[in-house]
This record gives C-alpha cells, structure tokens and sequence, in this order.
C-alpha cells in the first residue's frame, strides 16, 4: 500500500446522544466539544439539537461525531426512542452538584435499555459528571458514581463544560472505546486541558545539602 493510501482512510460516522435532566449541561457540553464555545444563561433545549465535529484517533483515522443534544424534558415523550435508537454510544449526564439529577439517570437509562431491546449490538453508555468546577458544593460523592459504573459497565467520566476540563477527552475516549483504539498515555494527557503541576518546596539549609540530586527531584515533578 502506497503512503497516500495509507492516509486517506474513510471517515467513520458515529451517533452519540446525549441524555439527562433538564439544566445538567448538555448543551454546554455538545457546544464546548464541537465549537469550544460556553455560554452562560441557560436556553432550554425544546426536542434535540445537534453538532458534528471531526476527530482524529490513532492510526490517522478520522472519526466524525454526530452528537445529538437531546432536550432534558423530552423523557416520557414519544419522540426520545427515535433519537435513542441506533446510537453507537450513549452520555448519560448528571450535576455533580444536584442529586436528583443522578438518581433519574435510572429513568433515562431505562429508556436506553428499552429501546435496545433484543438488538445485537449495544451502545456503549458512559457516566458523565460535569459541572467538576463547582467541586466544592458538589452533593454526589464520587464513590456512588463509580458503583453506578461498575454496576452497569459504563465508562466513567468527570467534566466542566464551562472551564472545558476534560471535555475533549471524554468525547475521544468515548469514541476510542466504541471502535476498539487503545490511547496512550501521551494522547490521553495531551487532550486533558488542565495542566496539574505540584509546586514543592524544600527548606534552604536542606537544598544546600541535596544539590546533587536535586535536579532528579526536579525532574519527576515535571
Ligand atoms: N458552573 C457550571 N455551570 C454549567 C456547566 N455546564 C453548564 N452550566 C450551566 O448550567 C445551565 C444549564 O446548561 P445547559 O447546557 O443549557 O443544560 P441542558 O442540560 O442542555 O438543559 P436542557 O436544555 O433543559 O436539557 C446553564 O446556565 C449553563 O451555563 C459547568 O460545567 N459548570
């Protein structure tokens, strides 16, 4: 196979659809992921929106992303097993600060189940806490979150929409994962927007005395 071959592999399609109460941040996820774009005041989402945004995953294979933002109060209405249906992954999305935005993630997915009844093929469904910028009034601990994961097999995931904390990463290894690509260590840090340093401070006379294997301390902090 010639190089140009090599690299114009067809792009694949994937229908990922976005679930959870109303005010979760669904919409400020699907916009902050396919136009890095976040808006404050909330517009409530009557029926569906939706956004394409292309990706490339390992292996110069281009993945373009069909993200349908569903409305949170279409739940019980007759339209939400359409959007559901033929969906290669599902988000199931909760307020970390919110509560009962996390219980009804038990009634959306129930719907998910149904509309997948007896079909072959399964979406892959993951977890999606967002809202992680208000760490400091979230109400759902994050041990719940991971029984609920465990509990069903679904990927596990923590996000902000407003400050775009792993958002990037959450979409790409949603898709990874539907197609069967591993991601290394190195492409999972590079789509993570948050930088994480450790700043640690030796006391003077203690440095004069480790000068010579400072720089290796230096080093594993980086
Ligand atoms: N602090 C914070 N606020 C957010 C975040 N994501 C969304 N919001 C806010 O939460 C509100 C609801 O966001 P939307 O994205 O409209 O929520 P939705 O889930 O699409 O709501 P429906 O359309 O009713 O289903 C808006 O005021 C957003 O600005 C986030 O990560 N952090």
């Amino acid at each position: 196979m010639s190089d140009s071959e090599e690299e114009e592999s067809p792009d694949r399609q994937l229908k990922l659809v976005v679930l959870g109460d109303g005010t979760t941040g669904k919409t400020s996820l699907a916009t902050r992921f396919a136009q890095e774009t976040f808006g404050k005041q909330y517009k409530q989402t009557l029926g569906l929106d939706f956004f394409l945004k292309r990706i490339l995953l390992p292996g110069n294979l281009n993945v373009t992303l069909q993200v349908w933002d569903v409305g949170g109060q279409t739940i019980g209405g007759k339209m939400l097993d359409k959007y559901i249906y033929g969906a290669q992954g599902i988000l199931l999305v909760y307020d970390i600060t919110n509560g009962q935005s996390f219980e009804n993630l038990e009634d959306w997915y129930n719907v998910v189940k149904k509309v997948n009844e007896g079909s072959e093929t399964q979406p892959l469904v993951a977890l999606v806490g967002n809202k992680i910028d208000l760490e400091h009034i979230r109400t759902v601990k994050a041990d719940k979150h991971q029984r609920f994961c465990q509990e069903n097999n679904f990927s596990s995931h923590f996000v902000s929409a407003k400050t775009g904390d792993s958002v990037f990463l959450c979409f790409q290894r949603i898709a990874a994962d539907i197609l069967g690509i591993k991601l290394n260590k190195a492409e999972l840090e590079q789509s993570q927007n948050v930088v994480r340093a450790e700043l640690v401070k030796y006391p003077e006379e203690d440095h004069q005395h480790h000068t010579s294997n400072c720089q290796s301390k230096v080093c594993s902090m980086q």
